[in-house]
């Protein structure tokens, strides 16, 4: 569907007309008689495919941490949405997806849950063609038994990569002495059955910031294939990307052992400069076009071209970060068609809240739709 750059709808008027588990009319139900209770079933069968034991190679490019989305008055998953919107993204031109990002309101879902969306995605993207798109799965949780567990459930529903957080309900107990949060990668890293991306995001961790020497460290275990780092520190970016170029024999940019990725859109080209391979980026969801751009014209050496891009990227995020998943949604609704809202207890938006998002978006919008 063709966004409605013209005319902004009403404010407000987002609620209305959400189609939710019905396919889309471009779409096929890529998820037909998938739903929780016929779960098990399906991830047997999918475990059975050959298809399912590809590799997928972790490669630079832009990654888009999905939005999840609800049916409006249950909350229950809409699979049909989340298998629409996975597949548009994958026809717009990104490198992956990563389902349970920041975006994907992992703190929101059951154990099976994850399953079913990672599943959705896997089976949406694998019968549309995109069979070779890497899924990376947001694993972090407060226990490193717990996180292991969610390693292992997301390569069960088709996941590639493992997003994980570190841990920070008793964060103060934790020391540089200690070694408590290399122990933790450490430990889910050996026994996870996919590879570990180092998700730091400290506003989502009580604070706690990864330093470039702790991401550096490992980097050199063989099962932690990258790093999000979505502190926006630039600095840190470029001594993890050295460090990580300096451990690997005959570096290939285009095939890195460890990838560095910027953790949100705002500053996507100043990675690059950094010597970042990509992004795992929220904003994404809206203008995945204008994010794939940027990086294509800076590899093409385009660089007044790419930091025009960039700076309207930068105003677009701006409203995504203030917005959160609430304000993203909103925007996906407004100018998609499709979006609705977050799980309680997130609030709806206001009208005045989707104006922002709406007036925050637009311009980038113009572009993406001409791209
Ligand atoms: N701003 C971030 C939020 C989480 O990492 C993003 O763009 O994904």
């Amino acid at each position: 569907m063709a966004p409605h750059l013209d005319s902004p709808p009403p404010v407000g008027s987002f609620s209305n007309g959400v189609q939710r588990t019905s396919s889309r009319p471009d779409t096929p139900d890529f998820t037909q008689g998938v739903s929780l209770p016929s779960l098990s079933q399906s991830l047997e069968t999918l475990s059975m495919k050959d298809d399912f034991h590809l590799k997928r190679p972790l490669v630079p490019g832009v990654y888009v941490p999905t939005l999840v989305f609800f049916d409006e008055e249950t909350e229950d998953l809409d699979t049909s949405a989340i298998a629409h919107h996975a597949v548009q993204l994958a026809r717009a031109g990104v490198t992956g997806l990563a389902t349970q990002g920041s975006n994907g309101e992992a703190v929101h879902l059951t154990h099976v849950e994850r399953q079913l969306v990672t599943f959705t995605t896997r089976k949406a993207l694998n019968e549309a063609g995109f069979s070779h798109m890497p899924i990376i799965v947001g694993c972090g949780s407060q226990s490193t038994r717990e996180t292991i567990e969610y390693c292992r459930e997301a390569r069960k529903a088709g996941g590639d990569y493992a997003l994980v957080l570190p841990p920070s309900y008793y964060a103060g107990m934790f020391t540089p002495a200690s070694g408590t949060i290399i122990d933790y990668f450490t430990e889910v890293a050996d026994a996870s059955p996919i590879p570990l991306i180092i998700y730091n995001y400290p506003a989502a961790v009580n604070g706690g910031d990864l330093s470039s020497t702790v991401v550096s460290k490992l980097a050199q275990h063989a099962n932690i294939a990258g790093v999000k780092l979505t502190c926006g520190n630039t600095g840190k970016l470029n001594r993890v990307a050295t460090a990580a170029r300096k451990m690997t024999k005959n570096y290939d940019h285009d095939k890195p052992k460890f990838l560095v990725l910027a953790g949100s859109a705002d500053f996507a080209m100043q990675s690059l400069v950094a010597g970042g391979h990509g992004m795992i980026a929220g904003l994404a969801n809206v203008v995945p076009k204008a994010c794939v751009k940027i990086i294509e014209l800076y590899r093409a050496g385009r660089l007044d071209e790419a930091m025009k891009l960039q700076d309207l990227v930068s105003l677009g995020d701006w409203a995504a970060i203030q917005g959160g998943v609430v304000g993203v949604k909103a925007g996906l609704q407004a100018f998609k068609g499709y979006g609705g809202y977050a799980r309680r207890p997130l609030p709806r938006p206001t009208p005045e809240q989707t104006k922002q998002m709406v007036d925050g978006f637009k311009d980038l919008l113009i572009v993406e739709q001409r791209l």
